[in-house]
């Protein structure tokens, strides 16, 4: 009996898994940015990195929908899976991929555009409303899961540019979840926002866990430990630690991540 509910346990815990890295590797020309990185990123949970500056949470983020595919000495080695489909397989094309993996961006970028066509644009160039009443209903149902519908739906048709920046940085979301993506990834989503803008997108992130796989970079402790059930420690290019974000922040494995957690090194 207690074999299968060991079983049960392993099987559960491996379908869970949203996000599978082995070996990853990533150079910009000669700097070994990402050395060895493996990691699986659950499902349905906020995933944390931290660690210093330059460490390489943002590089390593950017494997995860092969932003780094935009960057002209960048390489990457290993394999990147999600849902077990190898991200770096020849036939996925990069675009498709990042309508399923969202991004989220350190400074608010919305488009030069309506609000309503910031958030139409990803549904639009993947053809995923048959009419104008279903695009609707789309650009709709993502700004209400960007938690900014009531303050725009009066006037969809003014700039995104116009918001205040925690209001971009929401349109932003709305505009990243309006393809249904599976995995949300966040670089400082909040470095630019005020600490009212902030918690309204904390509280937000952690209403997105329950569609989503997140996986944020933040230079805030207090902020991975508020939003995060998981967190990986990154230092000089390597995870050193990746737990449960109450273990990373009490009780940590490493003497890494007990210097960094207690201000002794970043
Ligand atoms: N576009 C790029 N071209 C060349 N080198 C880069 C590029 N982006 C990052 N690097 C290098 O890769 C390493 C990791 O940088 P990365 O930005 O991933 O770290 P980070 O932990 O996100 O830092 P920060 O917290 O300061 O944003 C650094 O040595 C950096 O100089």
């Amino acid at each position: 009996m207690e074999d299968l509910a060991y079983m049960d346990r392993q099987m559960s815990t491996e379908q869970d898994i949203k996000i599978s890295a082995k070996n990853v590797q990533v150079y910009y020309a000669d700097n070994h940015a990402i050395k060895d990185v493996n990691v699986d990123i659950a499902d349905k949970t906020v995933t944390a990195f931290i660690g210093p500056s330059g460490c390489g949470k943002s590089t390593f983020l950017r494997c995860i929908n092969r932003m780094n595919d935009t960057i002209d000495v960048c390489r990457v080695e290993g394999a990147i899976k999600i849902d077990g489909e190898d991200i770096y397989d020849k036939r996925v094309d990069p675009v498709q991929l990042r309508a399923k993996v969202g991004m989220v961006f350190q400074k608010p970028n919305p488009f030069p555009k309506s609000i309503y066509d910031n958030v139409a644009y990803g549904p639009r160039i993947h053809g995923l409303a048959k009419n104008r009443a279903e695009l609707d209903d789309i650009v709709e149902k993502a700004l209400r899961r960007g938690a900014i519908w009531d303050e725009v739906k009066d006037r969809l048709d003014a700039p995104g540019t116009g918001l205040s920046g925690g209001q971009q940085q929401r349109l932003c979301i709305a505009r990243a979840v309006a393809t249904e993506p599976q995995v949300l990834l966040m670089d400082e989503p909040c470095s630019a926002l005020d600490p009212i803008a902030t918690a309204q997108v904390e509280e937000l992130i952690d209403e997105l866990r329950q569609n989503y796989s997140v996986v944020i970079v933040t230079h805030s402790m207090q902020q991975a430990a508020r939003v995060s059930q998981k967190t990986a420690f990154f230092h000089l290019g390597n995870l050193v630690e990746y737990d449960d974000t109450d273990k990373i922040f009490t009780n940590p494995e490493d003497e890494r991540t007990e210097s960094y957690i207690s201000g002794r090194i970043g």
